[in-house]
């Protein structure tokens, strides 16, 4: 028996457990190039993550001279996707302190979660090559329950519950679509402050914020007391 306070901890991918701004900043600036547009520079892919790959590309031409016809938008998407896939951990790297706090949660048995707008495949792609799809319970992307079920909704948080039975779940993330999602499962959420935070991390209306994964099992157990 264990007697850690949360029975579940589920995280996002991108900005929360790795850092995937180089690689998808890549595939992002090889789609933009096809299209004609100008690159984006590092710092500015954090701003386009978080609703998924099309929504990053969305986002991305709208800065760089406007919207596409959505049938170039899809076609471009795709041709991201397949650059993605084929380069998709060249420069991506776990966030400092994630392995070991994954490995202390798991110490502390507690079930470990992957829940992301990444597309699922992309996610255990990428997992895969890091050695990291066997620490998950389940991983779940942004189209496991086809389109407009991403987050922010909470569908696939309450996914995540249904299929690991969980009694007392918490999850971890980066971005508004994680506190929002979150929010609207009723599911206590951190925020870490070193993602890619599409506002500043205390605005985006999780329930607690952290700086560095070491901090994440105490912020937890005191979380728990809170939210009880
Ligand atoms: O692919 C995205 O835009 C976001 O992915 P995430 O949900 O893991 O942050
Ligand atoms: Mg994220």
């Amino acid at each position: 028996m264990h007697n850690f306070p949360f029975d579940l901890v589920g995280f996002d991918l991108d900005g929360t457990l790795l850092d995937t701004s180089g690689d998808l900043g890549e595939a992002l600036n090889h789609a933009l190039s096809l299209a004609g547009r100008p690159p984006v520079a590092r710092q500015e892919v954090y701003a386009l993550v978080g609703g998924g790959t099309k929504l990053m590309l969305q986002r991305a031409l709208e800065r760089s001279g406007g919207p596409l016809p959505e049938e170039e938008t899809a076609a471009l998407t795709a041709q991201l996707v397949a650059y993605y896939e084929a380069h998709i951990a060249q420069h991506t790297q776990p966030y400092a302190g994630a392995l070991a706090m994954m490995d202390a949660l798991a110490a502390q048995g507690v079930t470990l979660a992957l829940v992301t707008n990444k597309l699922e495949h992309l996610a255990r792609k990428l997992l895969d090559e890091l050695g990291l799809s066997s620490r998950f319970a389940t991983i779940i992307g942004g189209d496991t329950l086809g389109a407009g079920r991403a987050k922010p909704k909470p569908d696939l948080l309450q996914l995540m519950v249904e299929r690991t039975g969980a009694r007392r779940p918490a999850y971890v993330g980066d971005t508004s679509f994680d506190t929002g999602a979150a929010r609207a499962a009723g599911i206590p959420c951190v925020v870490v402050s070193f993602g890619f935070c599409d506002a500043p991390p205390h605005e985006l209306g999780g329930n607690v914020v952290i700086d560095h994964f070491d901090e994440l099992i105490p912020t937890l157990t005191k979380l728990a007391t809170q939210t009880a």
